[in-house]
């Protein structure tokens, strides 16, 4: 982040003193920087420590370095998601909650598949149905189950409360025996990370005492965002001490409604709750004049361009086919960069100066293969999560890893198990061809790593590697994804002055370690919520017929779910600094091989 100087209002935010207050604020005000300037002085005034919470850990790590590493700051500010705070309190803590060894993180969807599957199989009654379902049904059928267990934990609904004779107490059985399953296994998934921390402070007055003695002031991103378990944890964790709270938030911008978020937290719960004053930043400092104008028509809003001078271009283009958009985009692409400057844009125009959102993954199809065939280079932006390793030998390494920290981990042991499985073992030339001799070399490796000797570990394992009868391809992502656990090793001792191998799992599970630092090359590809909080000199905005944006699901549901649709156009807008092209096909191919008739999305139909 420049040095930039901040405005009358930002810098009356900044200096507020004690209280609580809710800085409602459109896309581009200068939310995040009005937090982390806020949190800077704070931290700089000797009032107590700070917790600043973040939506992403791009957004913590950006804030992190923005405030600089000194001794103060490292000892009066913790910045984090509130995955990432939970995780540190149930680090210390995890016994008070009835673990005997710390739990260990199930981060991957396929885990929580194969979990609920087990909790499905060992109940007679629901295994009866759940046989006599076909592939696709099953499928609906466990992610079903697992949507009710994540709703039951984020709306904090106890299980006597599922009403009785419903569906709802059916699958209550379901969901205590996912939970004794996970338990089992010494694991937590998610949304447990929270739950637990609330459970903690909920039921434990002196361990939450001490973190309300803790800190003294509490700064909120993103709180259009927050979830009801969110929004409680944060209520059990202040009780009556913690009194100074900031929530920063644009209820335009509410796009998790899926995940159980509503606006209405801040704007109702918090304000009564906390008795927090109301402020309002409404100059928008990111985008051009022409794209505020088109954000203000889409949403009926009347924020100020700061720019206003700076013109910038909004422009809704038709294309006859999905196809089309895609050659449209990449010659549009080419030739800007082939343009260079413009007096709208300071510097040079180059790829990576260009992103193109869209609503889902599968709308980049065409142009991903546009941009390959016109050699111009892009890449998939990537959201919160760890790593996940695709290479064999990684993924056994993980495997065994993950075993050693925590040995009641059955789930991950049968998987290993089948990964490295030999067919007949009395083979011996089927025996050297497979991973198993170089799965017995890791194991015994990881047998011995410790904290200490980690680092000597992961030079042996580059040497087992490099030994191996491997394929160039595969040798080089081996060795590129043991480069990356290594740099996230780094990262990890770089954050924590107490470090532990179960500590550094956690850390990568739940992204924290990542290096959101690279600078990519190339043109980025989002979906709009990847692209939440961030922006781009140039945006182009591909496939806005309706039912691709918003979505047909939306659309049929209609009401708050429609509504979110038209936040997310918003949230698009207002990504671009200075060009936003906006596009859509008439005809779409559909997945069954058939040209559909497409119309323009609804939110844009008012601003042609
Ligand atoms: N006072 C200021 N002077 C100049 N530029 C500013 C000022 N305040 C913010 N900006 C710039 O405006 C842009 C938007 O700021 P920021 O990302 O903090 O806004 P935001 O409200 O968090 O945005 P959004 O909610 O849309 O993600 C950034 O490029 C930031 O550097």
């Amino acid at each position: 982040m420049n040095k930039v100087n901040l405005s009358e209002k930002q810098a009356g935010i900044v200096h507020l003193e004690h209280g609580s207050f809710l800085v409602l604020a459109s896309a581009g005000s200068g939310k995040t920087r009005v937090l982390t300037e806020r949190v800077k002085r704070l931290s700089e005034s000797n009032q107590g420590k700070i917790l600043a919470i973040t939506f992403t850990n791009k957004a913590a790590a950006e804030i992190k370095e923005r405030l600089g590493s000194s001794e103060k700051i490292n000892k009066n500010v913790f910045v984090g998601t509130f995955h990432s705070f939970c995780q540190s309190i149930l680090e210390l803590r995890f016994k008070l909650l009835g673990y005997k060894k710390m739990p260990h993180i199930f981060e991957d969807d396929s885990d929580r598949i194969e979990l609920i599957k087990e909790a499905i199989e060992s109940i007679p009654y629901f295994k009866e149905i759940y046989d006599d379902l076909d592939t696709k049904q099953k499928n609906q059928y466990t992610y079903n189950a697992l949507q009710f267990i994540s709703t039951v934990k984020r709306e904090l609904i106890s299980p006597d409360e599922l009403v009785e004779g419903s569906k709802d107490e059916e699958l209550k059985y379901l969901y205590k025996n996912y939970q004794d399953i996970l338990k089992s296994n010494n694991a937590i998934d998610f949304d447990d990370i929270i739950k637990l921390v609330y459970d903690l402070f909920t039921n434990n007055d002196a361990v939450a005492n001490l973190y309300r003695k803790a800190y003294s002031f509490i700064c909120i991103d993103e709180c259009q965002d927050l979830n009801k378990l969110q929004y409680f944890l944060l209520k059990a964790l202040c009780g009556s001490m913690i009194q100074n709270v900031m929530m920063v938030g644009d209820p335009n911008q509410s796009i998790y409604g899926f995940n159980g978020s509503a606006s209405t937290f801040m704007q109702e719960d918090f304000i009564n709750d906390f008795s927090a004053q109301e402020i309002v930043l409404d100059e928008n400092y990111r985008c051009s004049k022409t794209i505020i104008e088109a954000s203000n028509q889409l949403m009926d809003l009347d924020v100020e361009a700061v720019n206003y001078v700076i013109e910038g271009v909004f422009q809704i283009q038709a294309l006859d086919t999905d196809q089309d958009e895609a050659i449209y985009v990449a010659n549009k692409i080419k030739e800007l960069v082939n343009l260079q400057k413009h007096s709208d844009i300071e510097g040079e125009i180059t790829y990576e100066r260009i992103s193109i959102l869209a609503r889902n993954k599968f709308v980049f199809k065409n142009i991903e293969g546009m941009l390959l065939s016109e050699e111009i280079p892009f890449y998939y932006k990537s959201g919160n999560s760890g790593i996940k390793f695709t290479s064999s030998s990684m993924k056994i390494f993980d495997l065994f890893f993950r075993i050693k920290i925590n040995p009641l981990d059955r789930l991950h042991q049968k998987k290993l198990e089948d990964y490295i499985k030999v067919r007949d073992v009395n083979d011996i030339e089927e025996l050297q061809k497979s991973i198993y001799p170089i799965s017995l070399r890791i194991k015994k490796l990881v047998d011995e790593i410790s904290m200490e000797n980690i680092h000597l570990k992961i030079e042996e394992l580059r040497i087992i590697f490099n030994e191996e009868f491997f394929d160039d391809d595969e040798r080089k992502l081996t060795l590129d994804e043991l480069d990356d656990f290594n740099t996230q090793l780094i990262q990890y001792k770089k954050q924590n002055i107490k470090t532990s191998l179960e500590g550094f799992k956690a850390a990568i599970a739940l992204g924290i370690t990542k290096n959101n630092n690279i600078k990519e090359t190339g043109v980025c590809l989002s979906t709009v919520h990847t692209m939440k909080g961030q922006e781009s000199e140039i945006v182009f905005l591909i496939g806005m017929d309706d039912g691709t944006f918003p979505d047909y699901r939306a659309i049929n549901k209609g009401g708050e779910e429609l509504n979110q649709e038209k936040n997310n156009t918003y949230v698009a807008f207002t990504r671009a600094k200075r060009f936003l092209f906006v596009s859509y096909p008439k005809k779409r191919m559909m997945p069954w091989g058939d040209y559909k008739q497409r119309e323009i999305s609804r939110f844009l139909s008012p601003l042609i």
